[in-house]
């Protein structure tokens, strides 16, 4: 009896198995059939019908939006392909993507959808993975409010005096492996320096305060990236340990803010993310947990992007000197040896700016930028775009445009200065994105730049060792590391006093930075 019941049960089993999996087919080839004999679908940009992230041959060797730019060169610059069952739209030049995310805003400022990340470990409250809606709207405001072009301002003080110290420290570094360390400062990636980051989110630099957010935040930060690095992680069954650490973010974010509270309440607040958040709470309508995590928005977004910014700077002055020297030339004329350069310096400074530019054209420190997604369906160039397409700005290809940066592996910042009439004028901003989602700390980022080169330069010479024949050793110019955003892989530098007449001012200028620090403590 056993034998017949176990043998009917092993006939209906795999009858029911065939039966199911003739069922899955029938129903995903219907799919398919249906998804792709729609003749909106056959309309679709040019492009590979392959996964282009998960690539394998010549091109797999190369990063992402290097591969990208081989595949413009073969479809045009804007072009598709199917990640999984998403379509997945790249914008190859500035035109398109200003058309696109800019000009239809509206439409295409969401982001992919990001369960584990944004919703799970965030409940929605991160600014880089919040979808477009209300909420997003109304946290952009805040950003607005706190460092947009008026609020960027107010860190103006804090930037300089974070430029002194910086100028101070390499004076007296042992020797250049000292460096890196000190720079990093600027990006507020070490715990004293990251001082002045906070204090653009939460107004304090009360280092041994810092040192305990420093750990926080940073943890936070780790985890979130660790997530969105390891997709495997972002299958939702792993949800248990993200919705741990979420309760500890939110109680780590809105204990700083009550500080914050509290400082408001003494009359001690100094200007930051922080305040105005809190300053538009009500009006918004945002629990403390999403003011909180709004006023960490700066530092979560920000670390890393001005350090890799400078390292390119660094860089680009080891392979063309004369650029350095133009540079000097310039502000030697305009400041003088007996001051240091200062933030209204800047209109006079031309080359100085253009070389700014130039510095965030010739490498763009997030190359795919962040990826958009479009909420509605939509029809450009007479391709179709479907809903819910992720859409990469790929600011590499933007930064490689022969027709508006004629010879674009060349740096020259005099591109900016003197543009060709004949040609489209240098666009300044391509590298902090597009639209609605522009990057909201780009003026903090270029005040940061400004003032720390424009020092930097006044003060040493940047130069490369030498070999034992007395050849420069000069990086490569194209070894970067991969990530969201890419650094150039570590390289050795000098920094030379020009004049010992500086070295006198430079201690007195940090002393003073030390005293007026005191104002965030
Ligand atoms: C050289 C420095 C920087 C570069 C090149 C840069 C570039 C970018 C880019 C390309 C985006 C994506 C824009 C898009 O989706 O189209 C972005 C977003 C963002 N950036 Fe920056 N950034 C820099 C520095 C900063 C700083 C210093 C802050 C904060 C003070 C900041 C805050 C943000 C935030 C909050 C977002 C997300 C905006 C949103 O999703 O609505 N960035 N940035």
């Amino acid at each position: 009896m056993e034998v017949v019941r176990s043998q009917t049960d092993k006939t209906w089993s795999a009858q029911s198995l065939s039966s199911l999996l003739g069922l899955v087919l029938v129903l995903l080839s219907s799919y398919v059939l249906r998804r792709y004999s729609n003749s909106k679908f056959k309309n679709l940009p040019p492009g590979p019908r392959y996964n282009v992230l998960g690539l394998t041959g010549t091109l797999s060797s190369l990063p992402p939006w290097e591969r990208f730019h081989a595949l413009h060169k073969l479809f045009g610059p804007v072009m598709s392909f199917y990640q999984g069952r998403t379509p997945v739209l790249v914008l190859g030049s500035i035109q398109a993507a200003t058309d696109l995310l800019e000009k239809r805003g509206g439409i295409y400022s969401s982001r992919p959808r990001s369960i584990m990340a944004g919703e799970i470990l965030a409940d929605s409250m991160r600014a880089v993975p919040m979808p477009y809606g209300p909420r997003w709207r109304k946290w952009r405001t805040i950003m607005h409010a706190s460092i947009g072009t008026e609020g960027a301002r107010n860190f103006k003080p804090l930037q300089s005096l974070e430029s002194k110290i910086l100028l101070r420290e390499l004076l007296v570094a042992a020797d250049p492996s000292a460096y890196p360390p000190l720079l990093r400062k600027i990006n507020h990636e070490t715990d004293e320096a990251f001082a002045r980051s906070v204090s653009l989110c939460i107004g304090t630099m009360d280092i041994s305060y810092i040192n305990g957010v420093f750990s926080q935040i940073q943890h936070a930060r780790e985890i979130y990236c660790g997530i969105v690095a390891f997709p495997i992680k972002a299958l939702q069954w792993f949800r248990y340990a993200p919705e741990r650490q979420r309760k500890i973010d939110v109680k780590n974010y809105v204990t700083f803010i009550n500080e914050v509270r509290q400082k408001v309440a003494q009359g001690s607040a100094q200007f930051s993310a922080a305040l105005k958040a809190i300053e538009k709470q009500e009006e918004l309508g945002f629990t403390d947990a999403q003011i909180s995590y709004a006023a960490a928005a700066p530092f979560n977004a920000g670390v890393g992007t001005s350090l890799a910014s400078i390292e390119v700077f660094l860089m680009a002055m080891l392979h063309h000197p004369h650029v350095m020297k133009k540079a000097q030339e310039e502000i030697d004329r305009v400041v003088g040896p007996n001051v240091l350069p200062e933030f209204d310096d800047a209109p006079r400074l031309p080359y100085v700016s253009a070389m700014i530019h130039e510095t965030m054209r010739w490498r763009p420190i997030i190359p795919l930028g962040i990826a958009h997604s479009v909420i509605t369906e939509d029809t450009y160039n007479n391709y179709y775009i479907p809903n819910a397409s992720t859409v990469f700005a790929n600011l590499y290809s933007m930064s490689k445009d022969e027709e508006m940066f004629p010879n674009p592996d060349k740096y020259e910042p005099e591109r900016y200065l003197n543009p060709d009439p004949k040609l489209p004028k240098p666009n300044t901003t391509f590298f902090f994105g597009f639209g609605r989602r522009i990057c909201p700390g780009m003026h903090v980022a270029q005040n940061t730049l400004f003032i720390a080169i424009a020092r930097l330069l006044w003060a040493y010479d940047i130069v490369p060792p030498k070999d034992q024949s007395g050849n420069r050793i000069l990086p490569d110019p194209n070894d970067f590391d991969e990530g969201l955003v890419i650094h150039p892989k570590p390289f050795k530098y000098h920094f030379i006093l020009r004049r010992q007449s500086a070295k006198a001012l430079i201690e007195a200028e940090y002393g003073q930075a030390l005293v007026d620090a005191e104002a965030w403590m």
